[in-house]
């Protein structure tokens, strides 16, 4: 397939030349080359701070190279700004879609036009109903993006790409927000894109879909390229392995456990949102216990994040006894009264709330770990700081040591610092959302068996998360939330991700049978 697109367009829609990037401390890009042809699907992958992001970004006009060249439809270019490169045809959809949420698609794909092109646009909304018709995108113009799910924001931002006639398309790993249906509705609107002549730039660490979707992948580490492959030919374990070696093979050692007594519970909650386009909690009841996990699945924008932030504490309302914590009422304590209780959380947003950007590791370790660091109201750095750098070991967190700024790490790795700080604390009970969003899978495997150890010492863990497949791996039992309802709770060995799956999508809701707490014994 990649031979014959060579062999139909013999000038390369894209051609990097020895790319080099060097940050303080780090050579993020290798001298780096790749060539993309007209219509080609290529997927860039590689460990947590391989360099995939950088390189992206210097395509996109983010980051200028320190050297290298830059080759575009056969002339040589040099893309300054992401304005620069759209003029190109270069259009790029990141993880954290940049839509307003009270303006309709519409209003937001004007927002990044120029006068010019909106011109030879001519009526912008008929032209999105067109496009949205020909790619099967069913976008349309007069929707509110408050009003969208997160599949369909995507598609919006796709959209606001297409209008603006791209020639190269970058996705950012696309599917780690999506429902496995969204996946294969993408993958459809890549393949229409590519057979046009569309070259599709794909980053992404779900190896399978990339076998799937893809015709050729480059493969960094270290921010060199080490091997290129024809992803059809591999299967997801032999690309794993060109990534991170033979840690690809091991297994966490999955297992299923009975919970214990019940640590945590939550009774009867109904909770209004406080944000216009949040989602209200309705009458949610579910007990977590001891030396289990319990997964809830859920599209995104469905209630989780405002279960995340009445359980943390960081939605400050009184909910009174309808937290408790080992019988005892929590839903009058602070954020950090309960931590001090022993709860610990990962939220889904890394910077900002998971860490403070411009803090160092070892300061943003402070922040949720002060037993044992703080003695009389002083600070003792010399544990604090030994103890940063165990996790940044434990975790293989590629940084340049405890002092870097929380910023300054790529995604992957600082989840990975993330999930180690909040582990380590030991916790009764750990609430943690996409434990792996965005880390490879060799990092990935060391997160499932922190978890799973952490379960075997007695914790209490809540995962929410839309990765099913990752959750029917960890969870001992299963729930999904749909529009702030819980579904009844089941164990994981009892259920299907077919049933898992219709009750994400809220069949359960009307049903008489509906309650929150599990029925099976
Ligand atoms: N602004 C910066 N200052 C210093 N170092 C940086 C900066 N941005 C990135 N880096 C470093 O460059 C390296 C490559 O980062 P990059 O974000 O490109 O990796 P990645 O392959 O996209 O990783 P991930 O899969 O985790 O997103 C990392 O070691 C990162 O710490």
């Amino acid at each position: 397939m990649a031979e014959t697109l060579k062999k139909r367009h013999s000038i390369p829609r894209i051609e990097l030349a020895n790319i080099t990037k060097q940050y303080p401390g780090c050579l993020a890009n290798d001298n780096v080359s790749l060539t993309l042809m007209p219509g080609e699907i290529h997927a860039l992958l590689g460990e947590n701070g391989a360099g995939k992001s950088t390189l992206v970004k210097t395509i996109y006009g983010v980051v200028s190279p320190d050297s290298g060249d830059i080759i575009w439809d056969g002339k040589a270019v040099s893309i300054k700004s992401p304005s620069k490169a759209r003029e190109l045809g270069i259009g790029m959809v990141f993880q954290h879609f940049s839509l307003f949420e009270t303006l309709t698609v519409s209003q937001n794909i004007e927002l990044c036009l120029t006068p010019l092109q909106l011109t030879k646009i001519g009526n912008l909304a008929s032209s999105i109903t067109a496009l949205s018709e020909k790619y099967g995108l069913n976008v349309d113009p007069d929707s509110y993006v408050h009003s969208l799910s997160i599949g369909e924001r995507q598609r919006v931002e796709i959209m606001r790409c297409l209008v603006q006639s791209v020639k190269l398309l970058i996705l950012d790993e696309p599917t780690s927000v999506l429902t496995p249906q969204e996946v294969s509705g993408l993958f459809q609107v890549l393949r229409t894109l590519a057979q046009e002549g569309c070259s599709i730039l794909f980053i992404s660490h779900k190896l399978h879909e990339v076998t799937e979707v893809c015709q050729q992948a480059t493969i960094l580490r270290a921010g060199k390229v080490i091997d290129t492959c024809e992803p059809a030919k591999e299967t997801p374990a032999s690309i794993a392995k060109m990534m991170v070696g033979e840690l690809a093979e091991q297994d966490a050692g999955y297992s299923k456990k009975e919970g214990l007594h019940t640590v945590f519970s939550m009774t009867s909650l109904n909770l209004a949102t406080k944000h216009p386009f949040g989602t209200s909690l309705k009458d949610i009841s579910f007990e977590l216990k001891a030396g289990e996990i319990l997964g809830i699945a859920g599209v995104a924008g469905n209630g989780q994040d405002e279960l995340m932030a009445i359980i943390s504490g960081e939605d400050e309302r009184n909910t009174g006894a309808a937290l408790a914590l080992e019988k005892q009422s929590i839903g009058q304590l602070s954020a950090a009264q309960r931590r001090k209780l022993g709860m610990a959380y990962v939220p889904e947003e890394r910077l900002g709330r998971g860490a403070v950007p411009d803090m160092s590791l070892t300061e943003n370790t402070l922040l949720t770990h002060s037993q044992g660091f703080i003695k009389s109201g002083i600070v003792q750095w010399k544990p604090l700081t030994d103890y940063a750098k165990k996790l940044i070991a434990q975790y293989k967190v590629k940084c340049h040591g405890e002092f870097s700024e929380a910023k300054s790490l790529s995604g992957g790795n600082l989840q990975k610092f993330i999930m180690g700080r909040e582990i380590g604390q030991n916790p009764k009970v750990l609430v943690c959302a996409h434990p792996t969003w965005g880390v490879d899978v060799g990092a990935a495997l060391a997160i499932h068996q922190a978890l799973l150890r952490l379960r075997d010492q007695g914790a209490a863990i809540l995962l929410v998360s839309e990765d099913i497949d990752e959750l029917f791996l960890l969870a001992d039992r299963m729930a999904a939330v749909c529009d702030g309802h819980l579904s009844p709770v089941v164990k994981t060995l009892d259920t299907s991700i077919d049933e898992i799956g219709q009750w994400m999508a809220g069949t359960f809701i009307h049903s008489p049978s509906h309650h929150s707490e599990e029925t099976t014994a």
